[in-house]
């Protein structure tokens, strides 16, 4: 295995910059012969594996969170479709809410040493990906995600957090999601999956791969990254006092049993709305003004150093 390690200084506020040298300690231990690039801008992470793959890496390890991940993994299935080569994905979880890993056993945020053992062992699992096309204005933007996708108040939070910069960490998740919840105007969304289909007054539609999202809300509580399904969490349009009720209940799971969530599961979905909607993808604003994203699962799509 040829391995490189894309490391994102930025992730976890910083954190995994400041670990930089602990992480190169950890993989010396382990004997690991790798090379490793840090990012130097957002999006720098698609490009470094693009480079990696062009180079003849065979293994990507990305270093830092569900952003990171998302980069990573975009860069390994756009190297595949553009016949430049493959790789298998290794984590090295570093991030703020690293929301991916929760769902996978014996995964832990911070802990270098059990994630460099695991790239070690060389042991892999196939995970599913979300395949999507975004019509934004007159641009139609593609992409692939692992964890999941928001579309609507879910990514309005995403677009909030970088415009405050007078908090800082969760502080500021806490103030976007405040801003989101006061300024966002849910509109009248038509979902279709495998065929069948609802028009609702929606604050979001969230879509899973995995089980968590922003930051440890168990958004899709049925999701299972290797099932070739992705999972569906819809929310109707609340009023101030059912979002109070309703908002504790994200952590547990429980807002899926709600007359208000509509959940499904299903290998394709599309969301449109005649109103331009925010769209994210594991966490990082993929389009402000989406008219519609349609989305597919790609079964086993990468190999998960797991
Ligand atoms: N060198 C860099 N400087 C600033 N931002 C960067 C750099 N490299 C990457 N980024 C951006 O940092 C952002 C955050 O990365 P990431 O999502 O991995 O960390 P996080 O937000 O701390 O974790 P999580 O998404 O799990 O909460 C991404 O938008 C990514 O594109």
């Amino acid at each position: 295995m040829k391995i490189c390690v894309i490391l994102n200084p930025a992730a976890g506020r910083g954190v995994a910059g400041q670990r930089r040298a602990e992480l190169e300690a950890a993989l010396r231990r382990a004997d690991l012969a790798y090379t490793l690039v840090a990012t130097h801008s957002r999006g720098g992470a698609t490009e470094l594996a693009f480079q990696a793959i062009d180079r003849g890496f065979d293994c990507l390890v990305a270093v830092g969170g569900d952003g990171t991940i998302n980069e990573v993994v975009n860069g390994i299935i756009g190297s595949r479709q553009r016949d430049i080569g493959d790789a298998k994905l290794g984590i090295i979880p570093l991030g703020t809410g690293s929301d991916f890993v929760r769902a996978l056993a014996g995964f832990s945020d911070g802990d270098l040493n059990s994630s460099v053992q695991r790239i070690t062992a060389g042991v892999t699992r196939p995970v599913d990906l979300g395949q999507i096309v975004v019509e934004a204005g007159n641009q139609e933007l593609h992409r692939v995600f692992i964890n999941g996708l928001g579309a609507g108040i879910d990514a309005q939070v995403a677009v909030e957090v970088p415009k405050i910069t007078w908090v800082s960490g969760i502080g500021a998740y806490i103030v976007a999601s405040m801003r989101a919840l006061a300024t966002y105007r849910p509109g009248v969304m038509s979902v279709r999956y495998d065929g069948k289909e609802f028009r609702r007054k929606l604050y979001f539609a969230t879509i899973g791969n995995g089980r968590f999202q922003g930051g440890g809300f168990l958004m899709t509580p049925s999701g299972v990254i290797d099932d070739g399904l992705l999972d569906l969490c819809a929310v109707q349009s609340l009023r101030f006092d059912q979002v109070i009720r309703y908002y504790p209940k994200l952590i547990e799971g429980t807002h899926v049993n709600l007359r208000v969530v509509t959940t499904a599961q299903a290998r394709s979905l599309s969301i449109a709305s005649p109103r331009p909607f925010p769209v994210a993808t594991d966490g990082e604003v993929v389009a402000t003004d989406a008219s519609a994203v349609h989305i597919e699962v790609m079964p086993g799509a990468i190999q998960l150093l797991a």
